[in-house]
């Protein structure tokens, strides 16, 4: 396997001896001497530092760990000649940097070639400084106002859920994969919220957006790393995938594009429809002095569907995934449903508190799936200090938020699905969750979608679970639920089960 298979980029031995020329030059105009003291990390090699971690690495999260356990809660990786990367383990560290000192940690990889080419730093994913907070005042304004946490979403939600129930119905008790049908109703969600329509689940346009999304978080997930430090042009020139990553992000942009442009024709002040209508009525307005242009509106679109469809549907894919596994946790959950709901009306959002299984099951998913395993990538906005150690500006740092969900220290036997954990003597939930549980990360940048993510959680899992009974399709073969592959989230391994009526 060549040195470079790891991340499908690079085509020719003559790129090789370009990269090799290119980092030495690098290395030999690197300052001498940097004024930082960087935290212990493991040896790295010259020219390109540490960067072998990354390679073919799916279970980077797993090599993070390791390197805490050696180094400390302050890892030093250097990549490259000039980058350098800082890993962050347990909860305290997590939450020095990223609450403490939220703004000073809390930029995004502009200069990763796949952002220079896509989103150019705009946007809330991968944008920072003062565009950023406009775009999140915004943002989190507009969810709130257009109805997250508010009954108007929760019926959008049902509404698709009858769609989705309807699709597993069809299957007919054969076994099928719910990935690609999840995938979909999570993002009819979205699109109900931000175009005020939602697609067929066998839409081809929209499944073939969709499996380029999915493409985009898995090749830009943490074993990109090294690649920052390619200058774009290079990465465009050799990497195949950096190319297929642009030719999807301008798929999506031409989507929005169609849709932003029907808005405009029909926009009715009066009227007002969904997100975009919001947002054009916004710019309309003149609100926060003119900076909601049209091109931060098409990239926040963008965001939030990269942002909030494959982190729920891969949570959800994980939820079930656990309950087929484990049918006595399943049929508890469900009797518990049985008990406060019955059969004859379907879940809301009111009986949130009166299912403390169920709502126990979908912390202890959150904890053991731990789908954002690494959150977003940081990056330093200046010269920061963390425990002792002065880190420069545009230093990335990473927290290993899957190992605070893992560690023995805060967990009693931490591998195992145990919805108990999460429940009192009384069999309440308990008031309080444990600091070390972060699965929408902390601080500054974290989760922005966070009471969305919920919402859909708790009514998808209620739902069908009172609808339907999930069963493995071999009991002599069952699937994995501890092996899983991170791009840029923590995936099952692909698995197909049974679904029957109840
Ligand atoms: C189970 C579902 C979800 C999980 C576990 C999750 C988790 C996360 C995490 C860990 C981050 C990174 C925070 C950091 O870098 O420190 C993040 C960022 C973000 N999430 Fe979610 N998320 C979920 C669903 C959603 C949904 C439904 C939306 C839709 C609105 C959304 C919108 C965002 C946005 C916009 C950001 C970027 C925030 C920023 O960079 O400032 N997320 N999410």
């Amino acid at each position: 396997m060549s040195l470079f298979a790891w991340i499908e980029f690079i085509d020719t031995s003559t790129l090789l001896l370009f990269l090799v020329v290119f980092l030495c030059g690098l290395w030999l105009l690197s300052p001498p001497g940097s004024p930082v003291n960087w935290p212990p990390g493991p040896k790295s090699w010259p020219l390109i530092g540490n960067a072998d971690l990354f390679w073919n690495n799916d279970q980077i999260h797993l090599t993070f760990t390791k390197l805490a356990k050696k180094y400390g809660q302050i890892v030093h990786l250097r990549i490259g000649p000039r980058g350098h990367v800082i890993l962050l383990t347990g909860q305290d560290v997590i939450r020095e940097a990223f609450v403490n000192q939220g703004e000073s940690f809390g930029n995004r990889l502009s200069f990763h070639p796949f952002v220079k080419y896509t989103s150019k730093g705009r946007g809330i994913l991968s944008g920072h400084g003062k565009n950023w907070k406009i775009l999140k005042r915004f943002t989190l304004r507009t969810l709130k106002d257009f109805g997250v946490g508010k009954s108007s979403l929760e019926e959008k939600i049902k509404e698709e859920l009858d769609f989705f129930a309807a699709e597993i119905h069809s299957k007919g008790g054969e076994p099928f994969d719910l990935k690609m049908l999840i995938e979909n109703a999570v993002s009819n969600i979205m699109c109900s919220m931000v175009f005020g329509e939602r697609y067929d689940y066998d839409d081809e346009e929209f499944a073939h957006l969709l499996h380029g999304v999915t493409f985009t978080l898995d090749k830009a997930g943490f074993n990109s790393t090294p690649m920052t430090w390619i200058p774009g042009a290079v990465a465009m020139a050799c990497s195949p995938t950096m190319r297929k990553v642009v030719d999807i992000d301008r798929d999506i942009k031409e989507f929005v594009r169609k849709k932003t442009a029907e808005h405009r024709e029909t926009f009715d002040e009066q009227n007002i429809r969904d997100f975009i209508d919001i947002y054009i009525k916004a710019e309309k307005d003149g609100e926060e002095n003119g900076a909601l242009t049209y091109e931060n509106l098409f990239q926040l679109i963008v965001d939030l569907f990269l942002a909030g469809t494959e982190t729920t549907s891969t949570a959800l894919l994980w939820a079930f995934l656990y309950m087929i596994c484990h049918p006595d946790i399943q049929t508890r959950c469900r009797e518990e449903i049985a008990e406060v709901i019955g059969q004859d009306r379907r879940p809301c959002m009111k009986d949130k508190g009166t299912l403390p299984y169920v709502e126990a099951a979908i912390l202890e998913m959150h904890r053991l799936a731990s789908i954002a395993a690494g959150a977003i990538t940081h990056v330093t906005s200046e010269p920061v200090t963390l425990r002792g150690f002065h880190l420069p500006k545009e230093t990335l740092v990473i927290p290993n938020l899957y190992e605070s969900h893992m560690d023995p220290a805060c967990w009693t036997d931490p591998f195992a699905f145990n919805p108990d954990r999460w429940l009192d003597e009384n069999n309440k939930l308990k008031k309080t969750t444990p600091a070390a549980f972060m699965p929408f990360s902390v601080g500054y940048r974290k989760c922005m979608g966070e009471t969305l993510a919920k919402m859909e959680m708790f009514l998808f899992v209620t739902t069908l679970l009172q609808r339907f009974d999930f069963r493995m399709v071999d009991v002599d073969n069952p699937p994995s639920y501890t092996d899983a592959v991170l791009g840029m989230t923590r995936c099952p391994l692909k698995y197909k089960m049974i679904a029957t009526r109840i």
